[in-house]
């Protein structure tokens, strides 16, 4: 094998390191054996030369995109197949592939299959009766069909009510007719519904001896299973370009009043009989259980590429030198300028802060299904607010510091081939799919007022909301994680009770109830935010104390480092929040800000470490920037000559328009 040079300045931080690089990967992994695991799948994969690009994507057409994403879709599923345990769970196959992200070697701008597998195969599994999962979930699990989750309409996607797509039960023949009335009825957005699946989850509003059923799910065949051809009443396209997920293959879909027969509505939840009898299910959410399911996974998937980013930017940044520090001195790495290490350090506590919170939501949720499969529902509403209120803020924090890491790397990061705006593409849309995060925010304050009136009925609340019932002041600032986990307590609270107050004052001045919530909806999402910073600082600071209690000390150290520069860090960004609901004196902010200052400091030798625990592949990361051995402008100047205009010495448009036009000729 070929000998890495390595970058000086990498190795020399990498020489620096305090911890065991390799100890940090396990304790992510959650044990060695996990770690080679995934390794061994990661090396399975990478050996497969036909799943690498040999142009690269950006160069490609839009047609060129998807087709070349299609060929590698399908032999990346034949490898990945190859390697399953299937003797593992699947609840145990999900929570082992969490530290996986071997898909991005394969797709800068994610696979064309994503939706078959993250909500075609969950809706199945979620919606389906016994029989119909028997039969379904073979089908897609082999693949002879591809489904998507067809959900979200050109006028409608947070609106789930207001959905307009109908499937009206005809007891004549035994069918549904699905029907899009209009155009805003056309659904919009699915994951490969343009040209890659031939069969989706549609969720239509069912009528049944001319009532209105609520929104209910169809699995429905849109092209036949030979030509591919759509369906005769089936229109079907895809939506365009967009920011990113441009070979995710976004398609829409128009019914004209296409039959399909009655058990195609999937019954695990509301029933429709043979002569159009309609029996509800036990809770109409229920329906609504493949979108938290993705909510659940978001959290991890914003965790991990918060880890790319930051990889990429931190090695960067220990490469590149720029100005002076000191006169005399030669120029610096821009990670001793202490404002470099503000904007990326927090990055790295925050993918570590939602990896550690996305285990333990998914932990819950597996719990929380399995009593909902045994018809014990008690627990589905604190689910549903978790699954929103995580989801919320893992997308807006790894979307804001993704972007931050690329705008660390200066000039550098706005290239492709930094792989920076291409993980800013993939962050991005999760504030607005699987629920728009406003929206989602509105959920969780909805559920925070429920429990601010049990608790002053005097009943007990949900584990993740007991907080709110603790009247105790908080007499006196010690600083402390849990001091300071304690205030983001009382911030949510007193938040929650002011912007009560003011939803029951503008009712009382005579606003209907709906008013009133809307006119009080900036407080009750700032609420609700600061329900979800309580809950985050709380979990990560209590599951890495019990994971890592048998860690080496030094690694612990590293990651109670973490733990407090994040704790530090949102209490100062949220200052004026404490300063009203807490104790806190200008001398406690202070002191704050230089415990901060010392943390940065403290962290600073070990940056690369714990970027490089993140065991990141470089055909993972993708990246001129953040290669392993650090080679920045050699890479960069490798990329820079693939592009088709380098092909030629001199362009024909000069021949054509730009000597005629500088010679006036034009
Ligand atoms: C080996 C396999 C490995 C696999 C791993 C793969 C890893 C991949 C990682 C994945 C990451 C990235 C890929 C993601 C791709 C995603 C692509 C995107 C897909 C989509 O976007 S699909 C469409 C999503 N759409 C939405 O989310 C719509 C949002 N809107 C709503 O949810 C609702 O309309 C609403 C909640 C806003 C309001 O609904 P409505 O019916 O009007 O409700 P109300 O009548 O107002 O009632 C509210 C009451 O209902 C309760 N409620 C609401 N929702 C739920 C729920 N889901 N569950 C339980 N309860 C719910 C709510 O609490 C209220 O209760 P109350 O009356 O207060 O008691
Ligand atoms: C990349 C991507 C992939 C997607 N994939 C799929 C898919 O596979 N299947 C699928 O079905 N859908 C998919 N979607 C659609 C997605 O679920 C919707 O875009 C999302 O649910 C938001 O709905 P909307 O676009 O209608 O936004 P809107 O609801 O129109 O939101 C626009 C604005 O209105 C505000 N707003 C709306 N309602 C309220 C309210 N009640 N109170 C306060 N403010 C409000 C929002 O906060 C936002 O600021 C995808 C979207 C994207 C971007």
């Amino acid at each position: 094998m070929a000998k890495i040079t390595v970058n000086k300045d990498l190795a020399s931080e990498r020489a620096k390191c305090e911890f065991n690089v390799e100890e940090l990967t396990n304790y992510l992994d959650g044990g060695r054996e996990n770690t080679a695991r995934r390794r061994r799948m990661e090396d399975k994969v990478l050996s497969v030369k036909e799943l690498r690009d040999e142009i690269p994507e950006e160069y490609l057409s839009h047609k060129e995109k998807y087709e070349n994403a299609i060929r590698k879709a399908v032999l990346f599923y034949k490898v990945q197949k190859s390697l399953d345990d299937p003797n593992q769970s699947d609840h145990e196959r999900i929570r082992n592939s969490y530290r996986s992200t071997i898909t991005s070697a394969i797709f800068k701008d994610n696979s064309p299959l994503t939706l078959h597998i993250v909500m075609f195969i969950p809706a199945i599994i979620g919606q389906g009766n016994d029989e119909q999962r028997e039969y379904w979930l073979k089908r897609a699990k082999n693949m002879e069909i591809i489904g998507t989750y067809a959900q979200t309409e050109l006028g409608h996607g947070t609106f789930l009510r207001g959905l307009e797509t109908t499937a009206t039960y005809d007891p004549a023949t035994e069918e549904f007719v699905l029907h899009s009335p209009t155009l805003t009825a056309y659904k919009w957005w699915p994951g490969g519904l343009a040209h890659t699946a031939n069969y989706c989850v549609v969720m239509a509003i069912l009528y049944t001896k001319s009532k209105n059923c609520g929104i209910q799910p169809f699995i429905v065949q849109i092209r036949d299973e030979e030509t591919h051809m759509p369906l005769p009443g089936i229109k079907l396209g895809e939506i365009g370009a967009k920011l990113g997920y441009n070979t995710v293959n976004n398609g829409f879909l128009g019914f004209d009043n296409h039959r399909i027969p009655r058990d195609r509505m999937l019954m695990r939840n509301a029933q429709v009989s043979k002569d159009g009898t309609f029996t509800a299910g036990a809770n109409s959410k229920l329906t609504y259980g493949t979108m938290v399911y993705v909510r659940v996974l978001i959290v991890n998937n914003m965790a991990n590429l918060l880890a790319k980013a930051v990889t990429i930017a931190i090695r960067y940044s220990a490469v590149r030198r720029q100005s002076k520090l000191k006169p005399e001195d030669p120029e610096p790495q821009i990670l001793d300028y202490v404002t470099q290490q503000h904007k990326l350090f927090i990055g790295i506590a925050t993918s570590h802060a939602y990896s550690r919170t996305a285990l333990w939501l998914w932990d819950h949720y597996a719990k929380v299904t399995s009593e909902l499969n045994a018809g014990k529902l008690d627990n589905l509403p604190e689910l549903h607010s978790l699954a929103c209120c995580l989801k919320v803020l893992s997308s807006v924090d790894a979307a804001v510091f993704v972007e931050r890491s690329r705008l660390a790397c200066g000039g550098h990061g706005y290239m492709l081939s930094s792989n920076l705006p291409q993980t800013y593409g993939l962050v991005t849309p999760a504030s607005t799919f699987e629920g728009e995060n406003t929206v989602l925010l509105l959920q969780v304050a909805r559920s925070l007022v429920k429990a601010w009136q049990q608790m002053l009925n005097g009943r007990q609340l949900a584990p993740s909301m007991a907080y709110l019932a603790d009247q105790k002041q908080l007499d006196r600032w010690d600083g402390s994680v849990n001091g300071i986990i304690r205030a983001f307590q009382k911030v949510a609270r007193g938040k929650l009770a002011f912007s009560v107050a003011n939803f029951e004052k503008y009712q009382k001045m005579g606003l209907s109830r709906e008013d009133a919530w809307n006119k009080a909806s900036v407080q009750l999402t700032a609420a609700a935010e600061s329900h979800g910073r309580a809950i985050v600082v709380q979990v990560f600071k209590t599951e890495t104390d019990r994971i890592a209690s048998s860690l080496s000390p030094p690694l612990r150290k590293a990651l109670d480092q973490l733990v407090e520069l994040f704790t530090l860090y949102w209490a100062l960004e949220r200052l004026g929040d404490l300063l009203l609901y807490s104790p806190l004196s200008e001398v406690d902010v202070r002191d704050m800000q230089a415990r901060y200052e010392e943390l940065l400091e403290k962290i600073r030798p070990n940056a690369v470490g714990l970027v490089d625990g993140f065991d990141i592949r470089d055909e993972i990361l993708n990246s001129a920037l953040g290669a392993y051995d650090g080679r920045v402008y050699e890479r960069l100047m490798e990329e820079a000559l693939k592009s088709p205009l380098n092909a030629e010495p001199v362009n024909s448009s000069f021949h054509k328009y730009l000597k005629p036009f500088m010679q006036g000729k034009l």
